[in-house]
């Protein structure tokens, strides 16, 4: 007789644990739901918190990465159950903190268990039989919705109520589908060797600033001087109204320009005051292809490990993420 092959799920809220509250006043985080139909599969369940994604926290995913990396050793795959409103949040930190070496993926659903349309079972299978396929070894954390399976660092929620709720340029790496019971799994590309952070804690402090036309830096020297460091989303290639650029130049902590632009690099191209060109030269830093909130959690990383603004600007430069 074969081993049955032990896979951990952890639980943390989410629609995927939600129903309408019995209140009436809509739909909240109640129950962990069960992952169906895996034949010879040793499941242990895991419940660190149950919330809402909204309510998830830097800290929250820290002790999300500390119990994944304590239960990977005994088990051959580690699924997560998040919210999906801040899922790409978590599994990029765990893919920041957590070797490649862990298996571990992350799913939701878009539809709660009281609906017809409940999306929960179909992830949580895919999700599962993802992560204890071989071919997934190497490759660290991922999330899988939809069938389709994504990269921490490219995956974003782009659908506010549609069933295939994720996407991101470049798109997914691979994909599950079934032929009979049985999973049929791709990847589209290898996985690459990274070494992870290994922070004491997130206590830095990061925000984020979104550019509009017309931004005058109203927020700006606030933020600034509250924060250890920002994030802006900028426009396009990472350009900011000429008012921005004698902001920067003033400011000694770490400013990232990432873009509120769904796809594409952040580049110093443009020459003008506030042009990206300008906004480096000035001391800021590209965040590459991650966006604002992806590129906060790698700057709040960083800071927390006590990296100066050079050392910062060195892992964006190198995409050593
Ligand atoms: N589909 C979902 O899970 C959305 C929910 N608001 C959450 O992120 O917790």
């Amino acid at each position: 007789m074969t081993e049955p092959r032990r896979l951990a799920v952890i639980h943390t809220g989410g629609t995927i644990a939600s129903r309408p509250s019995p209140d009436g006043r809509g739909v909240t985080p109640q129950q962990a739901p069960s992952v169906p139909g895996l034949r010879g599969v040793e499941i242990s369940d895991f419940q660190p918190f149950t919330l809402p994604s909204p309510h998830v926290t830097p800290a929250h995913m820290l002790r999300l990465a500390r119990l994944v990396a304590q239960v990977a050793p005994a088990h051959d795959g580690v699924i997560v159950t998040h919210g999906t409103d801040t899922l790409e949040e978590t599994a990029f930190l765990l893919h920041l903190l957590l070797p490649a070496t862990i298996p571990v993926v992350l799913t939701g659903s878009m539809r709660h268990m009281g609906e017809v349309s409940w999306d929960g079972p179909g992830n949580l299978l895919d999700a599962a039989q993802v992560a204890l396929h071989p071919k997934t070894r190497g490759r660290g954390a991922l999330v899988v919705f939809g069938g389709d399976l994504f990269d921490a660092r490219t995956v974003t929620k782009i659908h506010t109520t549609a069933v295939d709720a994720f996407g991101g340029y470049p798109g997914p790496i691979g994909r599950i589908d079934r032929v009979g019971q049985a999973a049929h799994i791709e990847y589209f590309a290898m996985p690459e060797a990274r070494t992870p952070y290994r922070p004491e804690h997130l206590e830095a402090r990061v925000e984020i600033l979104y550019a509009y036309a017309g931004w005058q830096g109203e927020g700006y020297a606030e933020a600034c001087a509250r924060a250890d460091g920002l994030v802006i989303a900028a426009l396009g290639t990472g350009n900011l109204p000429a008012e921005l650029l004698p902001l920067i130049e003033q400011t000694e902590k770490p400013v990232v320009i990432a873009t509120r632009t769904h796809a594409g690099p952040v580049l110093p191209v443009y020459g003008y005051p506030g042009g990206g060109a300008t906004l480096v030269a000035a001391g800021a830093i590209p965040a590459s292809f991650l966006n604002a909130h992806k590129a906060r959690l790698l700057l709040l990383t960083l800071l927390s490990l006590g990296l100066d603004r050079a050392a910062v600007r060195r892992v964006f430069e190198e995409d050593a993420f």
